[in-house]
């Protein structure tokens, strides 16, 4: 069977009613980074891009947002480096393993400002949102994926209830789309 990634390649639970979220813990047998997640995500996916995380041997990573004032380092702070400082989402990863446990977006005029990056796959806790998209698709060819892989691994996201798509849905580009309308004045406000 196709593998894409660990938490999608055999289905996915539904998320809990009334879900508050769990803790994010690194790969380090010791002294693990930990970071508190307060509250259900959103819009989880799989991401085919080269900058989000993916575990040992997935195509995919699997990433969801969460507000800002939800996330806490609860342990091992000292271990979390910015991966790339000028990119949009600044990824906080543990030094040693190499997990990256949240993303933030510092930029107060980006459409998804407010809004960390998570891998919920990091907790033990169950009832996060599971994924509902594929985004990025054909960039795992840049990581080095066979494109004449593409089809099969479209069919297997389709097959798994994931829609393909080559950015993110249709319904969050048309929410970016419409921010941006709006601060440059083409929407009213
Ligand atoms: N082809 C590029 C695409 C990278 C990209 O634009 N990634 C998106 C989605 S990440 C989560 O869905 C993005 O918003 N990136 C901003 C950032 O990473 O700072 C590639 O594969 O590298
Ligand atoms: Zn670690
Ligand atoms: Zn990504």
């Amino acid at each position: 069977m196709l593998k894409l990634h660990p938490s999608i390649d055999n289905g996915f639970p539904p998320a809990s009613p009334d879900f508050q979220g769990g803790t994010l813990k690194c790969k380090c047998a010791t002294n693990p980074v930990t970071v508190r997640i307060g509250a259900q995500t959103a819009h989880n996916h799989a991401c085919g891009c080269t900058k989000c995380w993916k575990p040992d041997g997935a195509t995919f990573a699997q990433i969801a947002v969460v507000s800002r004032d939800k996330v806490n380092v609860a342990s091992g702070s000292e271990k979390l480096q910015i991966i790339d400082p000028s990119a949009t989402i600044q990824r906080y990863a543990c030094k040693d393993c190499g997990t990256h446990m949240y993303g933030r977006i510092e930029n107060t005029k980006h459409p998804f400002y407010g809004l960390d990056f998570v891998h919920t796959e990091l907790s033990d806790e169950t009832g996060w949102s599971p994924p509902a998209f594929a985004a990025f698709v054909s960039s795992v060819i840049e990581s080095g994926v066979n494109p004449d892989r593409m089809s099969d691994i479209r069919a297997r996201l389709t097959e798994l209830g994931l829609p393909p798509y080559d950015c993110l849905s249709p319904a969050l580009m048309d929410a970016i789309a419409t921010h941006i309308a709006k601060q440059s004045g083409a929407l009213p406000a």
